[in-house]
């Protein structure tokens, strides 16, 4: 049986942020398959990262999809913004959203893809009752709000556990996995049941960052 094909996300919080179209231009001419956006707002996550004029800048000079994830509180305040700056997926956390049904929909009727992520510590059955409307799945397998950190190992868990659920509700929402992923345990993410790696520090502090996308792919 043929390999499936496993998407590449590589989140530029970690690159040069001097050189962000050099940046995106290597991304373009890479085996990546996203260009995957972290957006934080200092109150859900306590770091601040970038938002809407970068992304359109972005936006702008990238020939691939932008998976946007937002790390922020009340999302549904700036859904239509970010679609206007060119958010083809954007992503909501469970945790920020008391009313995650409708920021779901709010997301799709703007014309996006809509993905829901979840903190290491939000088990993955809290979604049975959304996961035939989302497109994508973020696992988060480290606590959101820094590149740079290690992989949390109870993650592999719940991406078997969100396959499975997946499976049970015949949805066709993506799992997609963010955090502390190397060329060392991509593998192991693969074969527990991700579709798309995120990958930020392992990618933009390689020597050669291309070849580190190259090498997740083949993974
Ligand atoms: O959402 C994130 C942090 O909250 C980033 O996407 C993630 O940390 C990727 O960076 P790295 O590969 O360095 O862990
Ligand atoms: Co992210």
């Amino acid at each position: 049986m043929k390999k499936k094909t496993t998407l590449i996300a590589p989140s530029l919080l970690a690159s040069n942020f001097l050189e962000l179209g050099k940046e995106v231009d290597m991304l373009n001419n890479s085996e990546a398959d996203w260009l995957h956006l972290d957006v934080m707002d200092g109150r859900f996550v306590p770091n601040i990262s970038f938002g809407l004029p970068v992304i359109s800048h972005i936006k702008k000079a990238a020939r691939k999809i932008c998976d946007v994830h937002l790390m922020i509180e009340e999302p549904e305040r700036y859904a239509e913004d970010f679609k206007k700056a060119g958010a083809d997926i954007l992503t909501v956390h469970y945790e920020a959203c008391t009313h995650l049904h409708r920021n779901i929909q709010q997301i799709k009727n703007l014309g996006m893809q809509a993905g829901v992520a979840l903190n290491p510590h939000t088990p993955v059955h809290l979604l049975e009752n959304v996961i035939k409307d989302v497109d994508l799945v973020l696992i988060m397998s480290v606590n959101p709000g820094f590149g740079g950190q290690h992989f949390i190992s109870q993650s592999l868990i719940k991406i078997k556990q969100l396959r499975a659920l997946i499976e049970e509700h015949q949805a066709h929402a993506l799992i997609e996995v963010d955090g502390g992923i190397t060329t060392d345990n991509a593998a192991e993410i693969i074969a527990a049941g991700a579709d798309v790696l995120v990958a930020g520090s392992s990618v933009f502090n390689a020597p050669d960052p291309a070849a580190a996308i190259k090498a997740l792919k083949l993974a």
